[in-house]
């Protein structure tokens, strides 16, 4: 897969913004192009909600920050990007006008693609001279969380194109979702809009508020639709006997029918300012801005509820934490130093009734940096599966300072020693923004036979990993505070 370093987004708002802080988060530089004197301080706002939703998701580190820079015109924005985002108003002519200059300037092999809500992509394509790499991305709303990503090409677009997207869409831990035939809108929008169209006629008919309509969907449907679709859930719906009983017995009332479907309540005046006033009373005190949080808490949540099932977007979850925990090339890691094997931020349920992180939490971090030197040093789950891992047998840790929730630490790890069957460690972990050292932890780790339940001899593989590191940390100084136990009171 092609590594991204640099992605231009053309069009900053609430989707341009989403897209800016998925690839920031995934540390890739971003030039932003965005006409609006407010587009840096709207963005800037949407990537400290995504910085907070990420920090409380991910259980693994994520890449440093990448940069932001905000480019003065559409060229100096695409000159040189690996990737290329537009995510201008839903308007057609002032599209395609964006695209045209983007194919201008934009590196021949770089693909293009828009986040348009409905516009076809050969419309769009239509006058670019490289049309082949260019298609629809649709995402959704907020884009940093939500996995879904459409890709529909154009009558020009190549099926190389579509599949080095739905790669790159994938690194960034989403779900790419390619459209085997290219259609107005595509597949979510239009289930979305029948479902709104209907929403709309519910209250121009006074039949209920826009609350009451709200309710209707998140007491109920709402919850089941984060787990399974429609299809899956009316098969359980049909008990036993499925899906066939289940149309045997609801198919004929969509001949009643119940909708309005292909009707559209006219948006006049009136009905505008009647939809705005109830959702201005729906939403009470509450600004756009705790209204994102709210709703960004409740999709960590649930994204980490499917992620412990393995289930669906929780799956796509899984896979990407995988991705960014797979071990760096050893060529990245300079082991003339510490090893810096692990980095994350603190999250607030590891805060306790102090106000900061709780003890066993540090304990959690040691281990997952313990973890990260396993998974460099070689052992993977083929290596587990063969009977053979290594067991912790004694860990001495120490709480120096205090963390609180939010603040990013690292961990750093050096080799004490090594024999046959064992290995010293020492982790020490310190806080990014002062590297003040925090705590520091000793453990004593043994290589085991599993199946047999007794200590082995590290393989050669994991062996030679090791005592590479060993002859580079041997000339490491061992701080004076090693080997020590817990001091005994003197009172
Ligand atoms: N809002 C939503 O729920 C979703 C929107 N989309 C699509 O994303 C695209 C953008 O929509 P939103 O972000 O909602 O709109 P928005 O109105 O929030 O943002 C549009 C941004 O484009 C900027 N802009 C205006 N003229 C420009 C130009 N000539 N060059 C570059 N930028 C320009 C504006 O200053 C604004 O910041 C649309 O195609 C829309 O259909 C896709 C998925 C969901
Ligand atoms: C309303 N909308 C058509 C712009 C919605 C989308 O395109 C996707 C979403 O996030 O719901």
């Amino acid at each position: 897969m092609q590594s991204l370093s640099k992605v231009a987004i053309i069009g900053g708002g609430v989707i341009g913004g989403g897209w800016v802080a998925r690839f920031l988060l995934n540390g890739i530089d971003v030039a932003l192009y965005d006409p609006a004197p407010d587009a840096l301080a709207k963005v800037t706002g949407l990537i400290e909600n995504a910085e907070r939703a990420y920090d409380e998701l991910l259980g693994v580190n994520r890449p440093l920050t990448g940069n932001l820079s905000l480019a003065a015109d559409i060229e100096s924005a695409v000159r040189g990007a690996d990737f290329i985002q537009e995510s201008a108003p839903e308007n057609l002519s002032l599209k395609r006008s964006i695209l045209a200059e983007i194919d201008r300037f934009a590196p021949h092999q770089t693909l293009i693609c828009s986040s348009t809500s409905g516009l076809r992509p050969t419309e769009l394509q239509k006058g670019l001279s490289h049309p082949d790499r260019f298609m629809v991305g649709h995402p959704f709303n907020p884009v940093y969380l939500l996995p879904l990503v459409e890709i529909c090409g154009g009558e020009q677009t190549s099926a190389d194109s579509k599949s080095r997207a739905a790669e790159i869409y994938q690194s960034l831990g989403m779900k790419p979702l390619v459209l085997a035939k290219e259609i107005d809108a595509f597949i979510a929008d239009r289930l979305l809009e029948a479902y709104w169209r209907e929403a709309l006629w519910l209250v121009k008919d006074g039949i209920a508020t826009v609350e009451e309509i709200d309710d209707a969907i998140r007491y109920g449907a709402g919850l089941r639709w984060a787990m399974m679709g429609t299809f899956q859930v009316y098969r359980i719906a049909g008990g036993e006997a499925g899906m066939q009983h289940f149309l045997s017995q609801f198919g004929p009332s969509l001949k009643w029918p119940w909708t309005k479907l292909m009707e559209v309540p006219e948006l006049d005046g009136d009905f505008i300012k009647l939809i705005a006033r109830q959702s201005d009373d729906q939403a009470g005190e509450l600004s756009i801005k705790e209204l994102e949080q709210i709703r960004d808490t409740g999709l960590v949540g649930i994204l980490k509820v499917l992620q412990k099932m393995d289930w669906g977007a929780g799956q796509v979850l899984g896979d990407y934490e995988a991705m960014l925990k797979a071990a760096k090339p050893a060529s990245e890691l300079d082991l003339r130093k510490p090893l810096p094997l692990f980095q994350t931020n603190i999250k607030s349920d590891w805060i306790d009734y102090n106000g900061h992180m709780t003890e066993h939490r540090y304990l959690q971090l040691f281990g997952e940096t313990t973890d990260a030197l396993l998974t460099y040093i070689g052992m993977d789950a083929a290596y587990l599966a063969t009977g053979q891992s290594v067991y912790t047998l004694e860990t001495h840790l120490r709480h120096l300072k205090e963390v609180a929730q939010g603040e990013r630490v690292s961990v750093t790890t050096q080799l004490l020693g090594l024999d046959s069957k064992r290995v010293r460690l020492l982790h020490v972990m310190t806080l990014d923004r002062n590297e003040e050292v925090l705590a520091t932890t000793e453990q004593m780790l043994m290589h085991v036979d599993t199946k047999a339940g007794r200590g082995s001899d590290f393989s050669a593989g994991l062996a030679a990993s090791l005592s590479q590191i060993w002859t580079a940390h041997q000339n490491l100084q061992v701080p004076d505070f090693t080997g020590s136990g817990i001091r005994a009171l003197t009172g």
